[in-house]
């Protein structure tokens, strides 16, 4: 763990701690356990929704960033993410962190009754209280960072979150988290952004790809999701090309004046590629 991320993780530990004393995690269990028995908010599959659809874009819903501050200080959750799904885009991802990127779980709350996309729950995830808050607001999958996590901590999570119903993308940026990849993984994103610089890299995406095609001899070869950094359609034309099926972008659109539009338009000109 490096950098901003040792900052941000460093952030959640205290947050997650003072949530705790607010409302205790057996009485967040408890709430989850409702939810669950109530069947009222079943979870959506992700993976299926990717796998079925011909865009596969992930419209990321992101107020501000540790590397751009301010993208979209007045951005609605009531608005940009029912005008993503009528852009076409396959999921949403809504970022719940508010300090770093000025979202909350409120977002997802809004978002979920308004919305029928598969809806990612896009936190610093480390402990199993986040899994329940994303559960009982209506988030269908969660996104594990590898950096962040030991193999154990990946494995103990991805059990609990499949346990409530949960999805999850796990996010690897380097060969070396290659092994946390297993079979429990419903996603495994690829991060383009090197979190010590923030510049973004495409070629990052091909690059693992290629050495996980290796890894896995072609055999159960995971659903791949390229995330951060894309601004084109070509690029994700390339990317489709060398397998991937989803793809997570936020700035390109959030920074736009309507960026359901802009999704409309990003994927009007990749239709004719
Ligand atoms: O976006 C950042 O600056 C950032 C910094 C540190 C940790 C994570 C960060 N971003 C989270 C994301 O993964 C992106 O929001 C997501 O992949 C979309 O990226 P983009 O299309 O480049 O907005």
């Amino acid at each position: 763990m490096k950098d901003i991320l040792s900052e941000i993780i460093a952030h959640k530990k205290v947050e997650i701690a003072s949530q705790k004393d607010a409302v205790s995690l057996q009485h967040l269990r408890g709430q989850a356990a409702i939810v669950l028995h109530e069947g009222t908010t079943p979870c959506r599959s992700m993976k299926s929704a990717l796998a079925a659809s011909a865009t596969g874009i992930i419209a990321e819903f992101k107020r501000r960033s540790p590397s751009k501050g301010w993208i979209n200080e007045s951005a609605r959750s009531e608005e940009i993410p029912v005008a993503y799904e009528a852009g076409g885009a396959s999921a949403l991802s809504i970022l719940t962190d508010e300090r770093f990127f000025g979202g909350s779980l409120r977002d997802i709350r809004t978002a979920r009754p308004l919305v029928n996309i598969p809806i990612l729950r896009k936190d610093f995830i480390i402990d199993e209280y986040q899994l329940l808050q994303a559960r009982i607001v209506g988030a269908d999958a969660v996104l594990l960072i590898a950096a962040c996590l030991t193999p154990e901590q990946c494995n103990d999570l991805t059990l609990l979150a499949h346990e409530l119903g949960l999805e999850v993308l796990l996010e690897i940026h380097s060969p070396s988290e290659l092994s946390y990849i297993n079979k429990e993984i419903d996603m495994v994103g690829v991060n383009n952004r090197n979190l010590g610089s923030f510049t973004t890299d495409v070629e990052n995406s091909f690059r693992i790809a290629g050495q996980l095609r290796e890894a896995t001899n072609g055999t159960e070869f995971p659903l791949l999701v390229s995330e951060s950094g894309i601004s084109s359609p070509a690029t994700l034309h390339n990317l489709r090309a060398a397998g991937f099926h989803g793809f997570l972008i936020g700035e390109t659109f959030m920074k736009t004046a309507s960026p359901g539009d802009a999704l409309k338009e990003f994927i009007k000109v990749s239709d004719r590629l």
